[in-house]
């Protein structure tokens, strides 16, 4: 592993320009190609290529067009479903529980960027993990950013923008996302 990829896994500042970098991203985008254009009766081949792509995901139902960094920082659980158009960017991990489904357009962030814009045009950037709890629902077009945890049986409103944790059994929605109801 080069320096810059330990780097950008641990978190810290690293240079997306990184030969090895640019050959993994390469690799997620080839077979992100593949899967993208895969007839909907391939599902051995959907199969296959999600295995190649991804650190760990069992069964999985992926609805074309899904888009990652590098996909060997994806872990899914048993019975992850997401909806078309489905963003995820991975550059630190994303891990997700069992039972989980993404409505149509939800972005999930690991990748930010130095507010100083000095720092920031200097070419490097970051990360922060995210982390996602069993029997999660995340509506249409939500967005999860950067370093954010949620809990289990965590509902996420549609166009909900989550910049916090959001606990347990929590029914979270709006921009910024506060907490709309909690389940017993
Ligand atoms: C996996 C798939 O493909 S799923 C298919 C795609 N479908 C979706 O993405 C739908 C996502 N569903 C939602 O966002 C729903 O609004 C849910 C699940 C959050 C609704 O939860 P419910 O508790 O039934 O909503 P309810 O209508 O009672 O509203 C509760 C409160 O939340 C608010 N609220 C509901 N939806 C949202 C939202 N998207 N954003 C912000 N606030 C919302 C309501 O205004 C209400 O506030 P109030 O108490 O101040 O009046």
């Amino acid at each position: 592993m080069s320096e810059e990829k330990r780097k950008m896994i641990a978190g810290e500042l690293y240079r997306p320009a990184d030969a090895t970098l640019r050959a993994d991203s390469l690799r997620a985008k080839q077979l992100l190609h593949r899967y993208n254009h895969s007839s909907p009766d391939e599902k051995a081949l959907r199969h296959q290529l999600l295995a190649e792509l991804f650190n760990k995901s069992h069964d999985a139902y992926i609805e074309p067009n899904f888009r990652c960094d590098y996909g060997y920082n994806i872990t899914l659980g048993a019975n992850f479903y997401a909806n078309f158009d489905c963003v995820m960017l991975d550059v630190c991990p994303i891990t997700i529980g069992d039972n989980c489904m993404l409505a149509p357009g939800v972005h999930i962030y690991t990748a930010t960027h130095p507010l100083d814009a000095t720092e920031r045009n200097s070419g490097y950037e970051y990360g922060k993990p995210v982390v996602i709890g069993n029997n999660v629902w995340i509506g249409g077009r939500a967005v999860i950013n950067p370093g954010v945890t949620l809990g289990d049986n965590v509902v996420v409103a549609s166009g909900a923008v989550v910049v916090k944790d959001v606990p347990d059994n929590a029914v979270v929605g709006g921009n910024p996302a506060r907490i709309l109801k909690m389940l017993s």
